[in-house]
């Protein structure tokens, strides 16, 4: 695709380790982290990768980085090839761990963002432009003469963040940002990265266990499972493979027998409330009103589908 950003084509990686079998006896065997996989990236868009563990994430985006070569197959970011060119693509990049941190741990926040500025060259006032951005949407303000150790698990990752952005990248690889965090924490960050996304256009590609982390960012979700693509398309189509319900939990005014209304089908029944499950991608309306033509309703509630559920279901179908 010409105009894709990240390229991924019949991308290979495999590790040769070395097994015992028995006594002092040692077998080379080949691990396939990697195996057939390929997706493409358009600029701007905010994919979920995701997948069980072992699955080859981490060494896709070692590879996307630059960090790993690959060893078959096909790869572009932004035109480079990343472990070729990786100085030139790290200008071009950002990356942030939710489990380590890129900064310097002695040091306060504010001297790691300057040492930052010489190691990738930005100017002057790019420099200050973004920092004074990021520190105010971030609300670092009070911690930038605050030495990285002292930072809670929230605040040192705000200052990642910070650090990942200063030099403008065009892609953000975001490997579980809110691990840690608190309910609050993680909303915060997850609108500022909504918002980084639709002022700067900044891509970014979305690495985590945390699956409400990519029903609230990502359109698109990319599952990989033994190194390759299981499913690549939108969130809804994944809910809609999957099979999955959503749920119309209806309080009677008083006990009665299981619901019977077409295109739901009572799962559950507890005194006088039932819970109907229908299609996730059928409308509740005509099932709503279905219900309420027929029974004395008190309440009414619609409980979205479970998207552990559905990922469950695609990993053990794989
Ligand atoms: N340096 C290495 N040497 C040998 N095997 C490796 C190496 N790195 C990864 N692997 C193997 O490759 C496979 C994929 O690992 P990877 O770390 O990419 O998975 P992951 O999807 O990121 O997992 P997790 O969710 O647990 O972080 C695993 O079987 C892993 O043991």
């Amino acid at each position: 695709m010409a105009d894709s950003l990240i390229e991924v084509r019949d991308l290979e990686r495999t590790f040769t380790v070395r097994r015992r079998t028995g006594g002092l006896r040692r077998r080379a065997t080949t691990v396939h982290a990697v195996h057939d996989l390929s997706f493409d990236v358009p600029a701007g868009e905010m994919v979920g990768y995701i997948g069980p563990n072992g699955a080859g994430k981490s060494t896709t985006v070692k590879m996307l980085t630059g960090i790993l070569v690959p060893t078959g197959g096909h790869l572009r970011v932004g035109g480079l090839e990343p472990a070729v060119q990786r100085t030139e693509l790290a200008r071009r990049i950002g990356v942030v761990f939710g489990q380590r941190t890129t900064l310097w741990w002695d040091l306060p926040l504010r001297d790691s963002f300057e040492l930052l500025r010489k190691i990738y060259r930005i100017p002057e006032p790019t420099f200050r432009a973004n920092l004074d951005r990021f520190v105010e949407l971030l609300d670092l303000g009070d911690l930038l003469y605050t030495p990285v150790r002292q930072l809670s698990l929230g605040q040192r990752m705000r200052g990642d963040i910070t650090a990942a952005l200063l030099h403008d990248p065009e892609i953000l690889y975001l490997d579980e940002p809110t691990i840690g965090l608190d309910v609050i924490s993680k909303g915060r960050l997850r609108e500022f990265l909504r918002a980084l996304n639709a002022e700067n256009g900044t891509t970014l590609m979305l690495t985590t266990h945390d699956l409400q982390d990519i029903e609230a960012l990502c359109d698109r979700v990319i599952v990989i499972d033994h190194g390759t693509t299981v499913f690549d398309g939108p969130l809804a189509e994944l809910h809609r493979q999957g099979g999955s319900t959503r749920t119309l939990v209806v309080d009677l005014v008083d006990e009665a027998e299981p619901i019977s209304v077409p295109g739901a089908e009572v799962r559950r029944v507890e005194g006088p409330r039932q819970w109907l499950a229908f299609p996730a991608d059928a409308s509740a309306a005509p099932i709503v009103s279905a219900v309420a033509a027929s029974y004395d309703v008190a309440d009414l509630s619609i409980q979205e589908p479970d998207i552990e559920e559905v990922i469950r279901e695609l990993y053990a179908r794989g």
